[in-house]
């Protein structure tokens, strides 16, 4: 049973005021428990609309998302807030760290919403800090951290509920290659105990990470490659050739 399935998603946004534009077309594609997939295409591609309608931060204008089963129009608002609160961990593209917390209270946050004790958060808070490399910074401010670090904080933030789904959009958009490696390394070790890994990525190093890239053009999924037993070397040029011929519009391989 698949943990997530699209349907015939399209996304049209705009209002009788405003033009429509159609973010995403047609795109159906099941993500399997367990896996770690990238999602690439140029910019404007619609790679952001999508997350956000995984993540319920918005619907679909047509198509349905079903999670274990159930279409998520289906579920109360209530059992929406549930859902994003104990299933859920969302990396933003522009981090949506609250600047009047420190960045030790914004990684608690969703743990404070589920209830839990300050031992139990700072346990856990213990055990990802320094992978993150964000032990020093813990009792700063956003506003006074630097943009990757504010992306480590709010990669902190996502993981803390060690949640069923990870969906990440640009997670290393602000960082160096130093610090890209450590959260793709750390994306694959959440992944091998069992949590399942959905990413936005721009950065074939980062997509490499993945055990499947979906590549999006003209709101549509245009193709897919999945890793198999290619070295980490290999995918990465399996990736960039599937981009660069994405890029020249040469093939049509609509899933
Ligand atoms: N709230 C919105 N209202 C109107 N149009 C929007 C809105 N959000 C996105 N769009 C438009 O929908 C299209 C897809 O945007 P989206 O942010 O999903 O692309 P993306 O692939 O994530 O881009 P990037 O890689 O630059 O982040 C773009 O044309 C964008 O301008």
């Amino acid at each position: 049973m698949p943990l997530l399935t699209l349907k015939n998603i399209q996304k049209i946004y705009g209002s009788k005021l405003t033009p429509k534009i159609e973010a995403l077309k047609n795109v159906s594609f099941t993500v399997e428990e367990g896996e770690f997939i990238a999602i690439m295409g140029e910019s404007g591609s619609g790679k952001s609309t999508l997350l956000n309608l995984i993540a319920t931060l918005d619907t679909p204008s047509a198509g349905e998302i079903i999670l274990n089963e159930t279409p998520l129009h289906d579920l109360k608002s209530s059992d929406i807030s549930a859902f994003r609160r104990n299933k859920l961990g969302f990396v933003f593209q522009d981090f949506n760290l609250l600047n009047t917390f420190t960045n030790r209270d914004n990684i608690y946050l969703p743990l404070v919403l589920s209830g839990f004790k300050p031992n139990e958060m700072a346990e856990r808070l213990t055990k990802i800090a320094p992978t993150l490399g964000i032990t020093e910074i813990l009792d700063r401010y956003p506003y006074e951290s630097s943009g990757g670090q504010q992306q480590r904080v709010a990669i902190a933030r996502a993981i803390i509920t060690q949640p069923e789904l990870l969906l990440a959009d640009e997670p290393t958009g602000a960082l160096d290659s130093r610090s890209s490696k450590m959260i793709m390394n750390l994306f694959q070790t959440i992944n091998q105990q069992g949590q399942t890994v959905l990413m936005v990525t721009h950065s074939t190093k980062a997509a490499a990470h993945a055990k499947r890239v979906l590549f999006i053009k003209d709101g549509i999924v245009f193709h897919e490659i999945y890793k198999g037993d290619d070295s980490y070397l290999t995918f990465m040029e399996k990736i960039n050739e599937m981009q660069i011929l994405l890029d020249q519009g040469g093939v049509n391989n609509e899933l």
